[in-house]
């Protein structure tokens, strides 16, 4: 604003002054035409104070000097007088001016008028404009003051005061030509104001003009959208307000460093430091994030322009091209990101162009496959083709691709080094805008470790660990593929089950490490002697099954004679000389069975039949197997209802004292009477509850029976007595037993030192270490034990001693003989003794005659059982028969 402004005070100085020269001539002229008029009024009036003559030579003189022309004419429009000037002015000498007629002076369209000046009377004053011809022709602009002298004695003159215009006009057109031009200029600047207002109006800036003090002097249209727009409350926009103070009020998403430096600008360019400067900053709305920058430009005047007279603001929004370079560097930063993840993957990558030549590859595509990317780029993946895939594979994997745009699976690739190695890869096709193949990427990592692990893995749900050999998962898929073919081809298949005899006397007499060194000696000697389709699995423990495809009697017959043999040969394991027998029971297909589950059944039983003929044998399945087999399903489905029946009661054979005479306790025996298959004897059902798992709810059940049974013979006044109660080793082996024992003896509120398990041998030399611990923490809870069919078994006496048994009880396999037979009296002996020096008590089951009783007592053993006292007597029986035997009984207690 300020430049404009000066630009025009010079203009209008300028033209004041051509005004003023204008009125110096006005009122030089007017002073010319009042001493005119005052000469007149003293020629006419007032009394001279000199005298006349001076006055009127000095008028003369007067006259002749003045600037204008003056002359006199006469009525008939003759000059009787003409001053110098006037002479001059028409370019004719005085003399020849003087006589002239007015006419000739004058230009011919002011002859009328000179007529009449010339023709008027009384001194009438008149002023007029006429164009002066001079001498030569040429017009001269003049104004001519006129009047009529009537001098005394004198004919009336008309004078004239002929003013040359030229000067006059030459300097009012100079001026006019000024006004004109600035008349120009002010219209040239109204319309760049006008256009200006226009551009600073429809500019999206926001425009502030400042004077030089800093304070907003104007503000555009934008501006104020801006301010209202941002919930500026003053009507003023800031018009008035110093710009800097205004910076100072930092409102929210601005910031204070950015208000400082604008501060900063502005008053550096009011200052004259800088012409302009520049700021870019953050102006966030609640709604939007947005940037302006910021120009402060100089307003200079002054004809170097060097003088600041203001300074223009301007805020322009750049939140578009804020966006855009933020939105540019967040790509570039994902590219860079990309680029390093992509360099850094642990997978492998490989990029091809369209015609599949590779374009790019990162460091793990190097560390997995050997090659540089100097090594490959250019060149097609068939580079790490490991050739274990056929061309049809190929050709599918990039159909796929092609198709679906992607393929994943597993692939068999080649390093540089020439190993082979497996892939998980994915290859995807790239396109481009026009869906045309424009790139294929392939990601892939090594899985040999995971292949290694799953063949671990596979080997480990297929193989036996310690021999290697399949295991009983293996066995039944291969036996079911082999049936297969023997259904389809109509061959037969044998299956034969091979347990060793006694094995567990190895390992409880050399250790664990022997007995597995056994078997896999054992293993290998077998698997050397058999073909190659044949399976020999190992099913756990001394077990092994062996699959003989396309065999049929007499050739499973040889092979287990073979295997006999092998067998049978000695062993060194760990310096030990060994020797192991099998018992072999074999089945064939189709006649023993259809499926894997008939035959292994078929030859299981046909193996229990070897080893119960002696074993170090091969027995085959036969109709009688097949028929003690199909019995043991038959009782196994029974016993599956007999508790929920009610099928079960138990019996109590009473147990003596060494003399015989005096009733001791009781063994509980469980009897099962069935509707359709009558009484079944324990001796038979009892392995079959134990195989099946059902004799863990039985045996709490005989348990419950017993103990409540000893609870109601006490409350009938019976005094107490111990009752025995068979435990099984398969509820031995239970690991709440403790705590079943304790509960089911408190419900029914006995003392539990009036309880006796009787535990096999087997509970005990199966694991001896954990019967040890069992036993001490029924022992702990008053509960007595003992060892049932002691002598049958392969106890270890090691362990024997740790054992917290009360009694031991021999084995009516050595009473029945007695005591005729020498070889079952020594047992028996031996077994007395053992207990004495283990701090045991004896019992002798079985006892059926006096002769036996007496050897037994003479022996010293403490207590008896059997038929010879009483058979096993139902509960009420056994009540009476108590009371009858206790206090003791002479004589036979019968
Ligand atoms: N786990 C469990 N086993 C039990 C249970 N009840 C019995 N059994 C076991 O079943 C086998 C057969 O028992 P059982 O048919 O009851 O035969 C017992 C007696 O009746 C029989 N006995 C008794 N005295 C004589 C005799 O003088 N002569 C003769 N020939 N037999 C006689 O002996 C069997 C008792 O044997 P034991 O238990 O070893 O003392 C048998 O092994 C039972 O243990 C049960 O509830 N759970």
């Amino acid at each position: 604003m300020e430049p404009r402004q000066a630009h025009h005070g010079e203009l209008a100085a300028e033209l004041a002054a051509l005004q003023l020269q204008l009125n110096h001539a006005e009122d030089g002229w007017q002073t010319v035409c009042s001493c005119e008029a005052d000469a007149q009024a003293a020629g006419e009036g007032q009394e001279p104070s000199v005298a006349a003559g001076h006055v009127d030579h000095a008028c003369r003189l007067l006259i002749e000097e003045i600037a204008e022309g003056a002359l006199m004419v006469s009525r008939a429009g003759v000059v009787v007088y003409a001053n110098r000037a006037f002479a001059t002015l028409l370019g004719r000498p005085q003399h020849e001016t003087i006589g002239r007629r007015i006419e000739d002076c004058f230009a011919p369209e002011a002859h009328p008028r000179l007529a009449r000046v010339l023709g008027a009377r009384g001194g009438l004053r008149r002023r007029m404009q006429l164009d002066l011809l001079t001498a030569g022709g040429r017009r001269v602009a003049t104004r001519l003051s006129t009047g009529q002298l009537q001098l005394p004695g004198a004919p009336e003159l008309t004078f004239l005061v002929v003013k040359d215009l030229t000067p006059q006009r030459r300097h009012d057109a100079a001026l006019a030509k000024r006004e004109s031009a600035l008349q120009d200029m002010r219209e040239r600047q109204q319309r760049t104001e006008n256009h200006l207002q226009e551009v600073l109006a429809a500019i999206p800036a926001h425009v502030a003009l400042l004077d030089t003090r800093g304070v907003i002097v104007s503000v555009n249209e934008a501006w104020k959208q801006f301010a209202k727009s941002n919930g500026y409350q003053g009507g003023d926009f800031g018009i008035g307000q110093n710009y800097a103070d205004l910076c100072g009020g930092v409102s929210e998403g601005q910031d204070a460093h950015d208000a400082a430096s604008a501060a900063e600008h502005i008053r550096s360019v009011l200052s004259g430091q800088s012409a302009e400067a520049a700021l870019e900053y953050p102006c966030h709305s609640p709604t939007e994030d947005r940037w302006f920058r910021m120009t402060v430009a100089a307003l200079k005047s002054g004809p170097d322009g060097g003088t600041v007279d203001g300074a223009i603001v301007m805020h322009i929004n750049i939140s578009e091209r804020k966006q855009a370079e933020s939105a540019e560097r967040t790509a570039l930063a994902e590219k860079l990101l990309i680029a390093r993840a992509v360099e850094q993957s642990a997978e492998g990558l490989m990029v091809t162009d369209s015609r599949r030549r590779i374009v790019k590859v990162n460091h793990a595509f190097e560390a997995i496959t050997g090659y540089a990317d100097s090594d490959v780029l250019g060149r097609t993946p068939r580079l790490l083709s490991s050739g274990r895939q056929d061309r049809t594979f190929y050709e599918a994997m990039w159909a796929a691709v092609e198709t679906s745009g992607h393929w994943r699976g597993e692939i068999w690739s080649r390093r540089k080094d020439g190993t082979v190695y497996p892939l998980s890869m994915s290859v995807s096709r790239l396109d481009d805008a026009d869906g045309q193949p424009m790139n294929y990427v392939a990601s892939f990592s090594d899985i040999s470790e995971r292949k290694a692990a799953e063949e671990r893995v596979r080997r480990m749900a297929h193989f036996d660990a310690l021999t290697g050999l399949p295991n009983r998962a293996l066995l039944v898929e291969r036996a079911a593929h082999e049936l297969r073919i023997a259904h389809r081809s109509d061959g037969q298949l044998a299956l034969m089950f091979i347990d060793l005899d006694h094995f567990k006397h190895i390992n409880d007499s050399l250790g664990h490490a022997v007995g597995d060194g056994l078997l896999v000696a054992l293993a290998e000697r077998f698997q050397q002697a058999l073909r190659e389709q044949d399976t020999l699995a190992r099913s756990g423990g001394d077990e092994f099954v062996l699959l003989l495809p396309g065999t049929d009697a007499p050739g499973a017959a040889h092979v287990a004679q073979k295997l006999l043999a092998l067998a049978s040969l000695p062993y060194r394991v760990d310096r030990h000389e060994l020797s192991i027998t099998p018992s072999i029971g074999i089945a064939l297909y189709p006649v023993d069975g259809e499926d894997f589950g008939a035959l292994a059944r078929a030859a299981d039983a046909a193996m229990y039949r070897a080893k119960q003929g002696g074993r170090n044998r091969f027995r085959f399945h036969t109709a009688d197997i097949h028929a003690q087999s199909a019995r043991m399903l038959q009782l196994e489905n029974a016993l599956r209802q007999a508790l929920a029946h009610s099928e079960f009661s138990l019996r109590y054979q009473p147990q003596f004292d060494g003399t015989g005479q005096q009733i001791v306790g009781a063994e509980a025996l469980l009897r099962w009477h069935n509707r359709e298959l009558g009484t079944v004897s324990p001796a038979e059902f009892i392995a079959i509850a134990e195989s099946s798992g059902l004799i863990t709810s039985i045996g709490e059940w005989v348990l419950r029976t017993a103990s409540q049974q000893m609870r109601a013979w006490l409350d009938d006044g019976l005094a107490p007595l111990t009752l025995a109660v068979n435990l099984s080793a398969v509820q031995f082996r239970q690991p709440n037993l403790t705590e079943t024992v304790t509960r089911i003896v408190g419900e029914a509120g006995i003392a539990p030192e009036l309880l006796e398990l009787e535990l096999t041998e087997s509970v005990a030399s199966d694991d001896p270490a954990a019967a040890v611990t069992v036993m001490n923490e029924l022992h702990a809870h008053g509960v007595r034990m003992s060892i049932d069919d002691f002598g049958t078994g392969y106890s270890s006496l090691s362990y024997l001693k740790r054992f917290k048994v009360d009694r031991l009880k021999i084995d009516r396999s050595f009473v029945g003989s007695l005591p005729d037979s020498g070889e079952d009296q020594a047992i028996v002996k031996a077994i007395i003794s053992l207990a004495r020096s283990l701090g045991m008590k004896t019992i002798a089951e079985g006892v059926e005659t006096q002769a036996q009783a007496r050897f037994l007592r003479e022996q010293g053993c403490d207590e008896m059982q059997g038929y010879w006292f009483s058979r096993p007597l139902t509960a009420g029986q056994f009540a009476r028969f108590a009371k009858a035997h206790h206090p003791p009984a002479a004589g036979r207690p019968g």
